[in-house]
């Protein structure tokens, strides 16, 4: 389809009143001809909320569960449920995922910023840096040290040449070292960073002062073998000549000091994310916020993840240092808190904006949600210079912030507009990560100010689309600003360059195509392995492995069923479906295969929680096909982990899906994925081929209920009849290399391509 008979069937799809894909009906539904749904009248006319349709406002879903939330949704299930009791920190499901409620700017006594006069931003920039003002713009100045006075900026000083003192890597304060195991190694990373620094025309920067006897006995005394837990056994502690032996290679490990699998790439890279996995998730940004990090420390990066305290999460302890920004003209109180794993840093961002939200991260209205991000990203953007992780910051020197989703998409906007532009952070780089662009942080123009940016930057944020009409698109600026921008499959990229696909960014998505990138998202092993999946280890499910598969699942099948309330046959494909319950995701398609599905001898088990009339769609399939329907609403990951294992088949009937983590779990498990191949499901499910023994599963391309019934059938033919095929079909799921080491060597492809670009 040429680009305006695209645009033209878009434009006719909404102005004949095409529901989008709220609609129940499925033929008008499949990807090419979707558009994204109609705004819904408001008073606020140009607000654009066709993005966060059904995530807030009034056509949004009600709170969903919260998996503190967990409890709540196990409250409704069946007495057999409720022993699905998380032993870990059960994420949390928000109401109104990036939602946002009705928003009236005029209303809001929110302080906006007015004609350049700048009330109450007064700041003292870290030390050695200069900040002052572009041309024609007041500077404006994110951080305070001290509990900020309401006062009136003082006019600028005139610009001053950027010089070596100005925007120079160095702790804002003298690192002290630490009391736990952390400084020798995070002293010991920071050599290794300091030595691959970007091409620097200027003589590199006096060393940060270094508490050297300090870090000496700090390192002296700290134990490493008690650091990894590595415990002694009794026998060498006893048998002297093995136990040398023993010890003797433990020291020629150490003073080995292998270099980096990243060699002279090695840098520090901060990951920025409104959710991260197992504090904090709604979904799949959580898992790659929990992951990604890990496999780029195992590369030798030094790594920071910083993500919004929304609870007490009891890993991470108070660095005891304050600070005060300003976000939509209120100043507010920011503490950070610290937690070293697996080689990652991570701070989490406390502030009263984020407190007591863990149950609802995305919830309030769209002007509450918007302040938190603005918050968040002003403070992340600073955080290498003020946070000083195993007693040491990570400097701005040699940096690179990935940011994620619209949520953090200011931040590429603040590091240019706030210090580049400056000549501060001349050497940090931002890389932005599209995880689902349907969600872009949209609002009403006037509403521009709240962000505190430039009124030049404006034309970075104002766009116009005949869904939202006249806008300001924070995920636009974001995309415009990064300097590297990272999709989560390339054919989600493609999409992304469509009208159908880009949900109104696919020009600038072109415009920018140079900068573009497609990385399939990686499994955590440590979650999600059937050999160690702590989820398998209880009632009645048990951990395997590819040489245990048959015995292994048949095994989970049975528990799942029994847990369920399912009769316990092997001999019924089992079916699964797990993920948000909005239109994303198609299981409304399910719900219309539900009279074929009836016929058929399967059993159905369905995980999600979202918007209200799906839940209760999941709720009827359950009471009308109570022999072989379960419909679970709530989000729980126990749950999610058992039927990854006791499924014999997933269903994703996505009508996109930037790349989608189940089928990958899936596939890892030996279960079977049926997917709408759209996106990351087309990328990651090879179609089975029954004549050349390969594939992974089933894909259809139309998300419609015949279509999805159609590849259904074929899979469930090969389950019943072909079971070498089947078998094959599993194998070569559970064989391939999935993990995370893979997509984060990728990644640092594109952190190099950022670090080098001017
Ligand atoms: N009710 C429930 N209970 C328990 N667990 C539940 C659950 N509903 C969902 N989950 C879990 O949440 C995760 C969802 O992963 P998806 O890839 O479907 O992510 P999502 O669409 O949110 O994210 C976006 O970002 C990710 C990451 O880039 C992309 O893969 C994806 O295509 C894109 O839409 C999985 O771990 C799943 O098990």
């Amino acid at each position: 389809m040429s680009s305006a008979a695209a645009s033209s069937a878009f434009i006719l799809a909404l102005s004949s009143g095409t529901p989008g894909w709220r609609s129940r009906g499925g033929a008008s539904l499949n990807f090419p001809l979707w558009a994204p749904p109609r705004r819904a009248a408001r008073d606020d006319a140009m607000v654009a909320r066709a993005a966060e349709a059904g995530t807030g406002g009034r056509d949004a879903a009600p709170p969903e569960r919260s998996a503190g939330a967990g409890a709540d949704a196990s409250i409704r299930q069946p007495r057999a449920r409720r022993k699905a009791v998380s032993r870990r920190r059960d994420p949390v499901q928000p109401a109104g995922r990036y939602g946002s409620g009705p928003g009236n700017a005029a209303a809001s006594q929110n302080g906006a910023l007015a004609g350049g006069e700048i009330d109450s931003i007064v700041a003292a920039p870290p030390a050695s840096i200069v900040k002052f003002a572009g041309p024609g713009y007041t500077v404006i100045l994110p951080t305070q040290d001290v509990a900020p006075t309401r006062g009136v900026v003082p006019a600028p000083e005139p610009p001053l040449p950027p010089s070596e003192e100005n925007f120079v890597s160095r702790p804002a304060s003298v690192p002290k070292p630490r009391t736990d195991g952390n400084a020798g190694l995070a002293e010991k990373r920071r050599a290794m960073v300091d030595v691959e620094r970007v091409p620097n025309p200027i003589p590199p920067p006096p060393p940060a002062p270094k508490p050297e006897p300090a870090v000496q006995e700090q390192e002296g005394a700290w134990d490493f073998k008690k650091y990894i837990g590595f415990d002694e056994p009794d026998e060498t502690k006893d048998e002297a000549g093995v136990g040398a032996d023993a010890a003797g290679s433990f020291a020629d490990y150490e003073n080995d000091d292998p270099s980096p699998l990243a060699g002279e790439n090695v840098m520090n890279v901060i990951v920025v994310s409104a959710e991260c996995s197992p504090w904090c998730k709604t979904g799949g940004l959580g898992d790659v916020a929990g992951a990604l990090p890990k496999a780029l420390a195992r590369r030798g990066h030094r790594v920071m993840v910083v993500v919004p305290r929304y609870g007490d999460y009891a890993e991470a302890f108070d660095m005891g240092i304050t600070k005060y920004y300003k976000a939509a003209g209120q100043d507010l109180e920011v503490k950070y808190f610290h937690a070293f794993i697996d080689g990652v840093d991570f701070v989490f961002i406390d502030a009263p904006l984020f407190r007591h939200r863990q149950g609802d991260i995305y919830g309030g209205n769209r002007q509450e949600i918007m302040k938190r991000m603005i918050l968040f990203c002003k403070v992340a953007v600073e955080v290498p210079w003020h946070v000083p992780c195993g007693g040491v910051c990570y400097g701005d020197g040699n940096l690179v912030f990935i940011a994620n989703d619209w949520h953090t998409a200011l931040l590429p906007v603040y590091l240019k507009a706030y210090y580049r532009d400056n000549g501060i952070m001349q050497y940090t780089r931002s890389v932005l990560v599209i995880h689902n662009i349907a969600h872009q942080g949209r609002g009403p123009v006037a509403e521009y100010p709240y962000m505190d940016l430039p009124e030049h930057y404006l034309q970075h944020f104002e766009l116009y689309d005949p869904v939202g009409g006249e806008h300001a698109n924070i995920f636009a600026a974001g995309l415009k600003m990064a300097d590297q921008v990272v999709t989560v499959s390339r054919g989600y990229l493609w999409e992304l360059k469509t009208v159908e696909g880009g949900w109104g960014l696919h020009d600038i998505i072109r415009s920018h195509d140079w900068k573009m990138n497609g990385i399939v998202n990686g499994i955590d092993h440590q979650e999600w392995s059937p050999e160690v999946d702590v989820h398998l280890r209880s009632d009645g499910y048990t951990n395997y492995s590819l040489r245990t598969l048959d015995a292994g699942k048949r095994q989970c099948k049975a528990a799942l069923q029994r847990e369920l309330g399912l009769e316990v046959r092997d001999d019924v494909p089992l079916l699964g479906f797990i993920g948000r319950l909005d239109g994303q995701k198609g299981v409304d398609i399910i719900g219309d295969a539900m009279p074929w599905l009836a016929g058929q001898d399967v059993q159905l088990v369905m995980l999600g929680a979202g918007r209200a009339d799906l839940e209760r769609m999941l709720q009827q399939l359950e009471r009308a096909h109570h022999d072989k329907v379960r419909g679970w609403v709530g989000f729980s990951v126990p749950m999610a982990h058992r039927i990854t294992a006791g499924a014999d088949v997933l269903l994703m009937p996505s009508r996109f899906e930037p790349c989608g983590l189940n089928q990958l779990y899936a596939m890892a498990y030996g279960t079977v994925p049926v997917v709408h191949a759209v996106g990351g499901l087309r990328d990651t499910v090879a179609p089975f081929d029954p004549f050349g023994g390969a594939g992974l599963g089933w894909t259809f391309d139309r998300a419609e209920p015949n279509k999805l019934i159609e590849a259904l059938g074929h899979c469930l033919d090969t389950y019943r009849k072909y079971r070498e095929s089947w078998r094959g079909i599993q194998a070569r799921g559970m064989s391939q290399d999935l993990s995370w080491d893979h997509a984060a060597e990728l990644y640092e492809e594109v952190l190099v391509k950022a670090k080098y670009q001017w």
